[in-house]
């Protein structure tokens, strides 16, 4: 981590080669002035200070403190250490009530704050930060306090979604306020929406005047998702959504595309950056979705250059997901100015809807045995089985594919086409049971999945909480069954805690193993086949 926030997020973003003269002048010309304030300890310190006096940085630590001082009325959630900046309640109260001109006006702010306050509790929202806007209680107060378009109103009817979620009740309100953004919310529990949204809102569509809205997945198949999601909400106007593709990240002609808002992978965008100067510099809102995921190693230099690349100091930046490790809100924080924290429930913890087994199944003989026979005695499509590499995921699809099942698989070495087509066929019943890597772990939303099976146990309990999350969507109940062999035996605490923690039975000899230091578990594993062992 320590490498990625030194690349990551160093505050404002200045171009160096561009500046190199005046930066230059700047370390050849260390004046007296200068050396009175601060002795630059190297090169490194000269140059930052040579990039604090040049006009981009002023303005964009103007913007900053223009958006500090845009306050509001909130309560706040003590405990939270991140914001320094936050408020209590009470001094928001007093505050607004010294502004208050009379006592009418005083009690108005109180009982506003009291409202806010109930429905939150009603809700489980936490929130930190200063001057949160309340949440809404129903999508038509996005008209009577938003202003919203009629269009939108109806297209979330037409969805069939008629109340906001907790994580939409209070993120569309903070993101329409412009606020930076933490969010942390269980698994299908409308967290896309409550990005979508406000995007929609605040963007005019079909202005011909560059990119305004950038959404980034960690995956194609999550990307392809939200785009046909954004579509949707956006049904009836005229906005130029996009989905970076690789013909289109290679070939696009950026100059002359209209496009109002983007949706990609990282890789995609950075190529598209990078090699066909595509241009971010109008963008407005900056979402990371999955932003745990993102903030990996390997995706970091990538998200780098699209944070870079979102250069207006007005963008407003999102992290949305069910699990965000404190090392990655640490690590956000450092870019995020005056941000809103937003927990549903309980933080990095599985939806309540799912019903969560854990079965001991000895050896990887054991484990194909039990789903035998599992589908054998009863099979209640549709099912995701989850495996730990697409070595293994070919593997169990040869297993599997003889019986009398329609069984399909998903995994990084398939095509694109071939992996939209195993999308497809799941979603129209085709398929009852998909085989697949954590390439579909995340986000993910196949409607009414009945079970999850972890055929291979998950390497931490942030993917445990995603993988199993793929059913228990939008207040639907589901099923998920872990199996574990004796080499997961040590791994298995962690999994337990999370079980234990969204009301799920547990062995207490398990709640009382060992602590461990390794968070991610991949072992070397026999392969999966019936076919005996010669060596054995
Ligand atoms: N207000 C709403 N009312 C009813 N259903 C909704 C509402 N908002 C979203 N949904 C539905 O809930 C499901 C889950 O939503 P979504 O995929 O956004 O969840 P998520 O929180 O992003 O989950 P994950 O963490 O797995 O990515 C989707 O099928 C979506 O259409």
């Amino acid at each position: 981590m320590e490498k990625a926030s030194g690349l990551l997020f160093s505050g404002v973003r200045v171009d160096r080669k561009r500046f190199a003269r005046e930066i230059a002048r700047f370390q050849a010309s260390m004046t007296t002035d200068f050396q009175s304030k601060k002795e630059p300890d190297d090169l490194e310190d000269l140059a930052d200070a040579a990039l604090e006096a040049l006009p981009e940085v002023k303005a964009n630590k103007k913007e900053k403190k223009r958006k500090r001082k845009d306050k509001d009325s909130s309560d706040a959630v003590e405990g939270f250490s991140v914001f320094k900046s936050s408020e209590s309640l009470s001094s928001i109260l007093e505050s607004n009530a010294l502004e208050a001109t009379s006592a009418e006006k005083k009690k108005e702010v109180e009982k506003e704050i009291e409202k806010a306050s109930i429905l939150r509790k009603k809700y489980g929202i936490h929130v930190s930060g200063h001057g949160v806007p309340p949440p809404l209680e129903s999508f038509v107060e996005l008209s009577s306090r938003y202003n919203c378009k009629p269009y939108i109103l109806h297209n979330l009817t037409e969805l069939g979604f008629r109340e906001p979620t907790p994580i939409q009740s209070q993120a569309i309100p903070v993101l329409l306020s412009k606020r930076d953004c933490f969010a942390c919310a269980p698994t299908g529990s409308g967290k896309t929406l409550a990005f979508l949204c406000p995007m929609l809102m605040k963007i005019k569509p079909g202005l011909k005047n560059g990119v305004k809205a950038v959404v980034l997945c960690p995956t194609r198949e999550l990307a392809a998702q939200t785009a046909g999601e954004c579509k949707r909400l956006a049904k009836g106007r005229k906005f130029y959504i996009k989905l970076m593709t690789k013909e289109l990240s290679r070939c696009g002609d950026f100059e002359k595309m209209l496009c109002d808002i983007i949706i990609s992978t990282p890789f995609r965008l950075d190529f598209a950056i990078r090699k066909r100067k595509f241009d971010l510099s109008r963008v407005k809102y900056l979402v990371l979705d999955e932003a745990d995921k993102l903030f990996e190693l390997g995706f970091v230099e990538q998200i780098d250059s699209v944070v870079k690349a979102c250069s207006k100091t007005t963008v407003v930046r999102t992290l949305f997901s069910a699990t965000l490790p404190e090392t990655v809100e640490k690590l956000a924080s450092t870019v995020m100015v005056d941000a809103v924290r937003i927990i549903i429930g309980r933080k990095n913890s599985a939806s309540e809807m799912i019903k969560q087994k854990l079965v001991f199944a000895g050896s990887e003989k054991g484990k194909l045995l039990a789903i035998h026979q599992s589908f054998s005695e009863s099979l209640n499509p549709p099912v995701l089985v989850f495996v730990q590499s697409k070595e293994r995921a070919k593997e169990l699809y040869k297993e599997l594919a003889f019986d009398d099942i329609k069984v399909d698989v998903i995994h990084a070495d398939l095509s694109q086409q071939q992996r939209e087509d195993a999308v497809d066929n799941f979603r129209s019943g085709k398929t009852w049971v998909l085989i697949a890597t954590d390439v579909v772990s995340r986000g993910m939303d196949f409607k009414g999945i009945n079970c999850v099976i972890n055929y291979d146990f998950p390497e931490s309990a942030a993917a445990y909480i995603h993988r199993i999350g793929r059913s228990g969507r939008a207040g639907r109940p589901g099923e998920a069954v872990t199996f574990f062999t004796e080499e997961d035996k040590p791994f298995l605490r962690n999994i337990a805690n999370v079980m234990a923690a969204s009301g799920c039975e547990v062995p207490s000899w398990i709640l009382t193993l060992p602590k461990l230091r390794k968070r991610k578990h991949r072992p070397q594993r026999d392969s999966i086949s019936t076919i005996p062992d010669d060596s054995a």
